[in-house]
């Protein structure tokens, strides 16, 4: 019953430097999990160490460097941010869980986080991937990632576990906050894309839920914002390698849409808890220079929830309810 309960928030892991050998160190692990590149491991290891790593690591270093923050890549400089202000959150509430923050690839790990929680004689555990939408490429392997944490103990804890959170009302309302107070700031343009990260269409057909719960965060958001068909658009983004990922692609909408008649183009990433290289690069910044070269006036990238009050609130919330403590916290 008194069990002492901990928490830790994860996300997917970044390079420790913007440098090759940096990127070089995060891609390995990441892109060797059969989770996310699921070929034969005979014919995909050589292909990755002799052609991936060597190609990509210098060309993805280079778009890191200009949205590197002197605390380090931007996943983890919010990521840190998030953890304080869920701790301090939670010590407002008289909770006094630890709170760690772990990737499922490289540093902070999984394995650090859990022997601070150890430590500190946490028997309770509730992990919170940071991913609302559920896929077998990202929360799966957090899983795995415990599973391998876990078998080096003897006295296994109690695990809570946040599957997905993509219809949570605190969710669904913190991001429509978010794109009424650019609105408010910028002005409301023609049409909002809704953009989520892809995954290859084969993982879908074999049974990831993953299309499906994006579409159903986007439908929710358009609803909560009172967006009519044809002012908002849901596409998907980051594509890697050859085989068909999930469409409309996010790179081919973005140059199609001015000639649809959309001049000003707001765009949400509402997959990303946090801002990284998928969003200040490749669509604040890349995006935006495609779409301008296709004819749009202004574009738009409507920063992710980050460490804003309403989203720290509602990561609060989902660790409660997943620690059978949910009370005290309405959303
Ligand atoms: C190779 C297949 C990939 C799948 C499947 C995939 C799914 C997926 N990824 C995220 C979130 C993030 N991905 C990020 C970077 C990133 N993703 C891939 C590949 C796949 N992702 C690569 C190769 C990279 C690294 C950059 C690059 O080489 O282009 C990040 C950002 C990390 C950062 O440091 O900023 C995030 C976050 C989701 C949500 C997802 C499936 C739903
Ligand atoms: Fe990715
Ligand atoms: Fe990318």
């Amino acid at each position: 019953m008194s069990h002492k309960q901990g928490l830790i928030l994860v996300n997917l892991g970044t390079p420790e430097s913007p440098t090759p050998a940096g990127v070089k160190a995060f891609l390995r692990p990441f892109l060797s999990d059969r989770r996310v590149v699921d070929l034969t491991p005979w014919l995909w290891r050589p292909l990755l160490e002799l052609l991936i790593l060597p190609r990509r690591s210098p060309r993805v270093a280079r778009n890191y460097a200009p949205i590197w923050t002197p605390d380090g890549s931007p996943l983890l400089a919010i990521g840190r941010r998030q953890q304080a202000g869920v701790k301090a959150r939670l010590l407002q509430a008289n909770l006094d869980w630890p709170v760690c923050l772990a990737m499922t690839y490289g540093e902070p790990s999984l394995a650090a986080a859990w022997q601070q929680l150890k430590a500190q004689g946490v028997e309770e555990v509730c992990l919170l991937p940071l991913y609302p939408q559920y896929s077998s490429t990202t929360m799966a392997p957090v899983l795995d990632a415990w599973g391998r944490v876990m078998g080096a103990e003897k006295n296994v804890p109690a695990l809570h576990l946040v599957r997905d959170y993509h219809l949570a009302p605190g969710y669904i309302a913190a991001l429509a906050n978010r794109v009424r107070h650019h609105w408010h700031q910028q002005g409301q343009g023609d049409c909002l894309l809704i953009s989520f990260h892809g995954i290859p269409v084969r993982y879908a057909t074999e049974g990831d839920p993953y299309p499906a719960q994006c579409q159903a965060t986007a439908h929710a958001l358009a609803q909560e914002l009172g967006l009519t068909e044809g002012q908002w658009r849901l596409s998907f983004q980051s594509r890697f390698g050859k085989e068909p990922w999930l469409e409309p692609y996010t790179d081919e909408t973005l140059v199609q849409l001015p000639g649809m008649g959309v001049r000003r183009l707001d765009v949400i990433c509402p997959g990303f808890a946090a801002d990284c290289l998928e969003t200040l690069e490749e669509i604040a910044e890349e995006g935006k220079a495609a779409f301008l070269a296709a004819g749009g006036e202004s574009y738009r990238y409507i920063p992710a929830l980050n460490d804003q009050p309403d989203h720290l609130d509602l990561l609060v919330t989902l660790a409660a309810q997943a620690l059978g403590s949910g009370k005290p916290f309405a959303s």
